[in-house]
């Protein structure tokens, strides 16, 4: 596991952002997460964030340390892992204890939806920051969750590392949002939050860094080629790359991203991702026939694409 970054990483590579898996007793499934992460790794990700797609609000504090350390052992030396923080002060407070005496750089935010106001959360990050060590991620959806001048002051002090940006906009409207927070940190800083195809206009309009997402767990190596393209400018290449994906995005949408991802692994026959965790709870097998075909369609894209590039 990488040890030291820069914001220049945050375009090398998607942040995946994985399913857990554990077994049906619900223990953490070693070899499972680690299909997972071989997977990736095989397509090319370098970047991996355990955030919402594995439910990581729900990880008992009890356990988080163990799992993250369990995936610390199946990742490769150049990977960059990123767990979550979060969502919750006293979460916080906890996971820096724990995180104090590991070699995590930079960690998710989870977005903060109890009570708050805009100078204890600035107070809590800096607390966070200075009992371990560890620069934060804040994960955006809602529009004006944090001045961008007290983003500006974070990052100055180097609280902040950057922003994973998913507020959601009709198409077609400048975001006004965005902009104040691309001139208080650059957009270097800034990567799209909530997968590949709104990551098209994130990356052409704004000039984001790069892009989280879901799907690249299927399908590693056209997802970074999707990232390759829209880096050079690419656009229309970009987006006739992700149209395998869209299937399996549109149930996503339909149904729930997080639910139908973790089954899509495990139909697609990547990994087996068992039981997710509560209070989440898995597909009615009317939706998972249709994940399954989406989900295998998808990864039958995905090894003729690796084929082709290797051709
Ligand atoms: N929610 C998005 C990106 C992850 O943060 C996805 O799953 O595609």
């Amino acid at each position: 596991m990488r040890t030291e970054v820069t914001p220049a990483d945050l375009s090398k590579s998607v942040m995946a952002v994985p399913p857990l898996a554990r077994s049906a007793d619900g223990a953490f499934d070693i070899a499972a997460n680690a299909a997972l992460v071989h997977h990736l790794e095989a397509g090319g990700v370098s970047t991996l964030l355990y955030g919402g797609n594995a439910l990581a609000h729900h990880w008992p504090i009890s356990q988080y340390a163990n799992w993250l350390d369990q995936l610390e052992l199946s990742c490769g030396s150049n990977t960059w892992l990123l767990p979550s923080v979060g969502s919750d002060g006293g979460r916080l407070v906890d996971q820096a204890a724990q995180l104090k005496s590991r070699k995590y750089p930079v960690a998710l935010l989870l977005p903060m939806i109890a009570p708050r106001t805009e100078e204890g959360t600035m107070a809590s990050l800096r607390r966070f920051h200075a009992e371990c060590g560890v620069q934060l991620i804040v994960y955006i959806k809602t529009d004006d969750y944090l001045l961008p001048q007290s983003l500006g002051a974070l990052v100055a002090d180097g609280v902040v590392f950057g922003v994973k940006y998913a507020v959601p906009r009709p198409q077609g409207g400048r975001d006004s949002y965005l902009d104040a927070i691309i001139a208080a940190i650059g957009a270097e800083r800034i990567i799209s939050g909530f997968g590949e195809p709104p990551a098209i206009a994130h990356m052409r309009d704004y000039g984001l860094a790069g892009f989280t997402a879901g799907c690249v767990c299927l399908a590693p190596a056209i997802s970074m080629a999707a990232l390759a393209a829209l880096r050079e400018g690419r656009v229309d290449q970009a987006q006739s790359l992700i149209q395998p994906m869209l299937a399996l995005e549109a149930a996503r949408n339909r149904i729930n991203e997080i639910r139908v991802l973790h089954e899509a692994v495990s139909l697609a026959g990547i990994a087996q991702m068992g039981p997710i965790l509560e209070p989440s709870s898995g597909l009615p097998a009317t939706e998972r026939a249709e994940v399954e075909t989406a989900a295998r369609a998808l990864l039958a894209a995905e090894h003729a694409f690796r084929a082709q590039s290797a051709a």
